[in-house]
């Protein structure tokens, strides 16, 4: 990718809101930042074309047609936790990596719950409005402590947690409602797990929310919850607008059913006038902040290194540690696997160019059998090797500018066009092979098709060929040095690198014809770089069973593999066919 990967154009980064400059001077050394400021949504659906990645906080909506604008976009970025505002589902189906910074701000939002809770126990919010506007109220302004009170946390996850250690430091009693939360996490905190919402309802003096927005969390405390709470409790809510019903909570105070409200975020950020959230604001039981839980310094630098490290590892291609849409790879991991996501790769390219893959219009699926073979088999997360796969299967017939395959799509693309692949693992020992690990691909009768749901039958010659040609549709790799080999290709045994063009050439296992094909090539001014000989696969041979050559297949055949210098005309592939020649030949591009 551009400089980073040696080229000369240095990919573009865009940043829509205010983001620390602690990570952008990160970003700057290698690549092209581009803070622009209070764009409305058109206008940023206008120029996100340029951009390879994206950098946003809570206020751009990063919508599906936003993601689909972004023709170059690999990776948005959330300088914070919440990715409530991007379109996991597009960006997932359009390849693009999401990645968050799920514990720079934690403390800043613990903290600023903690300031809330205070505020609104002692009235802090009205209390500094009327001494400003010279009033001096001490009568109408008492408070309540928090100390002996009971906390009520709804969502114990990481700033939940964090809220009940400081709130525990106040004295307070500690309880939660989450159904996910980690037992001895929240016994190390003190906080008692209670096994209802009602339960937690019921007992809370105080109630915290810390919960992502989600659809079951959505509008989670409304006018039935809130009738459950004392008359005195009071609610905390700095999490995201719309977990608690803004009209109920408007209503509950109203008629003084739920005694007041620190409130951070609102539904709709900043909330429109006349709308409940903004009659909240101005009640005066509620203490309110726009939306500032994450906005300490500390915090917001946290999280800009944090992300901007992330998008510096995606456009070098390597793997983000905090991504919300793609599976955890440990840099360990990863090094290990890079020559065999290379191999994959190329196993998928070729399988499509020799093979050929049904094209996904004919509304036919191609089943697959991928085995991971030696100590590749104990390999837990292939996610790697099986996004190489199908984008090696798909881009040889996909225009370049529309693959963008990775792990966060590989299975949707394959499932789009009707690719199904089964992985298998084989810890059979492969060094007497002289390698330790090894792949293969093979293809299978699609099991729905009809020539899988019966018998063959031997009296129709279509059908016993059919099937005889899929079964010899097997592709096997090894890794040494580093560098890819094919070991296999269909029924024969061979040993090149998988690189540049090539010709594939059938032919009977004869002398004289290495000479004929080197002659007419030489003709046609196509030099040869390498070429390997390529024997049908001996006995032994795992494979070999179904592989035993039928009807008009010859057992004294072989394969001749040429790479060569430059591409190869259909005229130059036609001319080594036929004559003393060759049965078949093929020109592949890997
Ligand atoms: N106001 C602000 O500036 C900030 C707000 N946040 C928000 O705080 C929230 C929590 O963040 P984290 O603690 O980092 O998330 P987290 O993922 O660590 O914790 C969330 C917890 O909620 C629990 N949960 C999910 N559904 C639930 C349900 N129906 N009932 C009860 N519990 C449920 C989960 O099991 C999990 O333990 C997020 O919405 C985040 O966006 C975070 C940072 C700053
Ligand atoms: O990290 C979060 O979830 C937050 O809500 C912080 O939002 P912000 O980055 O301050 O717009």
């Amino acid at each position: 990718m551009a400089t980073i990967n040696g080229s000369h154009s240095r990919p573009k980064v865009l940043i829509p809101e205010k983001v620390s400059p602690d990570g952008l001077r990160l970003l700057q050394e290698s690549l092209d930042v581009e803070e622009k400021k209070g764009l409305i949504p058109n206008q940023l659906l206008d120029i996100i074309g340029e951009y390879d990645a994206l950098i946003v906080r809570s206020e751009t909506k990063v919508t599906s047609a936003l993601l689909s604008a972004g023709k170059k976009l690999k990776v948005v970025a959330r300088a914070g936790v919440g990715v409530d505002n991007v379109d996991l589902g597009a960006a997932t189906k359009l390849g693009i990596i999401v990645v968050n910074s799920p514990q720079g701000n934690i403390n800043a939002a613990a903290e600023h719950t903690i300031a809330l809770l205070m505020a609104v126990a002692r009235n802090i919010g009205g209390a500094s409005l009327s001494i400003k506007a010279g009033k001096w109220e001490r009568s109408q302004l008492v408070g309540v402590e928090v100390k002996g009170k009971t906390l009520g946390i709804l969502g114990l996850g990481k700033v939940g947690l964090t809220v009940a250690r400081a709130a525990g430091g106040l004295g307070m009693t500690l309880v939660s409602y989450d159904p996910y939360a980690n037992p001895s996490l929240a016994a190390a905190a003190n906080v008692e797990l209670v096994p209802s919402m009602d339960e937690l309802l019921e007992q809370a003096d105080f109630l915290t929310i810390h919960t992502p927005m989600i659809a079951s969390t959505k509008g989670i405390i409304g006018a039935s919850e809130l009738s459950k709470m004392k008359k005195s409790a009071r609610i905390l809510n700095v999490a995201r607008g719309g977990i608690v019903d803004e009209s109920a909570l408007l209503s509950a105070l109203e008629v003084g059913t739920i005694a007041g409200a620190g409130m951070d975020v609102f539904t709709t950020e900043p909330p429109k006038p006349g709308d409940a959230a903004s009659k909240l604001i101005e009640h005066p039981k509620v203490v309110a902040t726009p939306h500032l839980g994450a906005s300490t310094v500390e915090a917001q630098e946290n999280v800009s290194i944090d992300v901007c490290t992330q998008v510096i590892s995606i456009l070098s291609g390597q793997l983000p540690r905090s991504a919300v849409n793609a599976p955890i790879i440990l840099p360990e991991e990863y090094r290990t696997l890079q020559p065999f996501v290379t191999l994959l790769e190329k196993m998928g390219s070729l399988y499509t160019q020799h093979f050929g893959l049904s094209n996904s219009s004919q509304r036919m699926r191609t089943t697959f059998e991928l085995t991971y073979e030696g100590t590749l088999a104990s390999t837990s997360n292939t996610k790697p090797l099986f996004a190489s796969l199908v984008k090696g299967l798909v881009s040889p017939i996909t225009s370049a500018d529309s693959l963008n395959i990775n792990i966060v799509n590989a299975e949707l693309v394959a499932k789009e066009r009707g690719i199904l692949i089964s992985e298998y693992k084989s810890r059979e020992n492969l060094e007497q092979e002289g390698y330790a690990a090894s792949v293969t691909l093979r293809a299978r009768l699609d099991p729905r098709s009809p020539s899988a749901s019966r018998r063959s039958n031997p009296a129709d010659p279509t059908d016993t060929e059919r099937q005889r040609k899929i079964r010899d549709q097997v592709i096997t790799g090894f890794v040494s040095n580093n560098q890819p080999y094919i070991s296999r290709l269909g029924r024969f045994t061979c040993q090149f690198i998988p690189t540049g063009t090539m010709i594939i050439c059938r032919n009977y296992d004869e002398p004289g014809k290495i000479g004929i094909v080197g002659g007419r090539l030489g003709k046609a001014g196509v030099n040869i770089r390498f070429m390997n000989v390529a024997p049908i696969e001996q006995n032994g041979d795992k494979l070999a069973v179904d592989s035993q050559p039928s009807g008009s297949q010859k057992e004294n055949e072989a394969l001749m593999i040429l790479g060569v210098d430059k591409p190869v005309d259909d005229d130059v592939k036609k001319g080594l066919i036929g004559g003393d020649g060759v049965l078949e030949a093929n020109v592949v591009v890997l």
